[in-house]
């Protein structure tokens, strides 16, 4: 399909530090980025770039057949009005084009409604400006608004915001019922940056082939599976990835999500290794942002992935100038299957599991221990079993109360 011509804008403080290529690779997912624009001046109320700028822009959007305007910074209807009037096309910011993909991406219901919370409670602030600039004339990106009246617009969104809450509120509680079910099994999660090879790490664990592609936001929702050739039966998370400076109301509508992984028994932070360390750096004091945000306390691993694209020196570099942020650190790659089976020895190590010995005949909780647990070693006394077996400390207890009810 042929995309979207697009042109990125960044506007910046004098010592501010961003940059356009976070944007351009949000941008290259749905549509064809051709043209970049990086202004340094303190942000133009009518514009937020200067008048001067916007009248160049207007010949380059003509020349080049641009159809769209993707601003870095934060506008405010007022300002994509003003600015869709001089360019004749529409002009959206970050935010918009985050949720956009993330509507290509939603697979599942959940994930759907989850991105529809996150585009209403965008809306929602925004949403009396634009019907009353609507009514002011037709602008690319307003079609639509001039028809409602002010409040019935504001209100409907309000409706829609609670209707939507309500169903996801359902959906949770249902996962959360076969989340109890799983609590038995040990649960690993991937938590990390968007586009470090989470789902590529599930399916390397796993054996599985979830889809995985070289674009942001990939994942929406949450996959729990079992991880292969683990001696006792070690389920894996895979979520929805971060990126830093995401609005508060966006990260709230995928929260509940990413908690989901949090609340395993381990965390595996990926990242991605063949980025520059600063960027490391960046995106891992992000990760664990949110992962105090929820809560989380579970220990941790971090895998640096992607391993096949650097080096010896490179490796050496992230463990010492980054020792501060990195906590059993082990070098992966997801794609090509180096290093998983030590991540699995790693991963077991750092459960800690409990052991448990039971004595028994009953053949039923003999195959029950060998299809979830770890066996350690079996001895046959007088036609029964002494069995050890590591397992979860739960489970261990569980089980020990079975045998104990059965002996009884
Ligand atoms: N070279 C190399 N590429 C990898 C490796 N692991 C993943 N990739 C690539 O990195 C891209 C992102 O991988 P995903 O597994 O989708 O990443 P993710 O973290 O799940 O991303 P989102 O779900 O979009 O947040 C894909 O193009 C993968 O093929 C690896 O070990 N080496
Ligand atoms: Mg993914």
């Amino acid at each position: 399909m042929l995309r979207k011509k697009a042109m990125l804008i960044l506007r910046k403080e004098f010592n501010e530090k961003k940059n356009i290529e976070e944007l351009k690779e949000l941008a290259s997912v749905l549509y064809e980025p051709v043209e970049c624009v990086v202004q340094v001046r303190p942000p133009h109320p009518k514009y937020q770039i200067g008048s001067g700028l916007v009248e160049k822009l207007v010949e380059k959007i003509k020349e080049k057949d641009i159809e769209l305007v993707i601003f870095d910074n934060r506008l405010s209807p007022t300002q994509k009005y003003n600015l869709a009037g001089k360019f004749g096309v529409e002009v959206i910011d970050k935010i918009e084009l985050v949720l956009r993909i993330f509507y290509k991406h939603a697979q599942t219901k959940e994930a759907q409604l989850q991105v529809k919370l996150a585009e209403l409670q965008y809306e929602l602030p925004q949403a009396k400006e634009k019907v009353r600039l609507a009514k002011l004339g037709e602008r690319p990106g307003f079609g639509g608004y001039g028809d409602y009246e002010v409040n019935k617009y504001y209100n409907k969104i309000k409706r829609d915001i609670t209707i939507i809450k309500e169903k996801l509120k359902r959906i949770r509680e249902h996962r959360k019922r076969l989340r109890k079910k799983r609590k038995k099994f040990e649960v690993v999660g991937l938590i990390g940056y968007t586009n470090a090879g989470k789902t590529s790490l599930l399916n390397a664990l796993t054996g599985e082939s979830k889809t995985s592609k070289n674009q942001v936001f990939t994942t929406l929702t949450t996959t729990t599976r079992v991880i292969k050739n683990a001696p006792r039966k070690i389920l894996v998370t895979d979520t929805v990835g971060f990126m830093e400076n995401l609005p508060h109301f966006m990260i709230e509508a995928f929260l509940s999500t990413i908690e989901e992984s949090a609340e395993s028994d381990l965390i595996l932070i990926v990242v991605d290794a063949s980025d520059s360390i600063e960027d490391i750096e960046r995106k891992l004091r992000t990760n664990y942002e949110i992962l105090s945000r929820i809560g989380c306390s579970s220990p941790i691993i971090t895998v640096f992935n992607k391993c096949d694209k650097i080096g010896e020196e490179k490796k050496k570099k992230i463990l010492t100038s980054l020792e501060r942020y990195i906590v059993s650190p082990i070098f992966v790659s997801a794609k090509y299957n180096i290093n998983i089976d030590e991540l699995i020895e790693l991963i077991l190590e750092k459960l800690n599991a409990c052991i448990g010995v039971v004595e028994t005949s009953d053949m039923r909780l003999i195959s029950y221990l060998y299809e979830n647990t770890e066996i350690i070693e079996k001895i046959e006394e007088n036609g029964k079993y002494i069995i050890t077996f590591r397992a979860k400390e739960d489970e261990v207890n569980r089980i020990l109360r079975i045998a104990n009810k059965l002996r009884g």
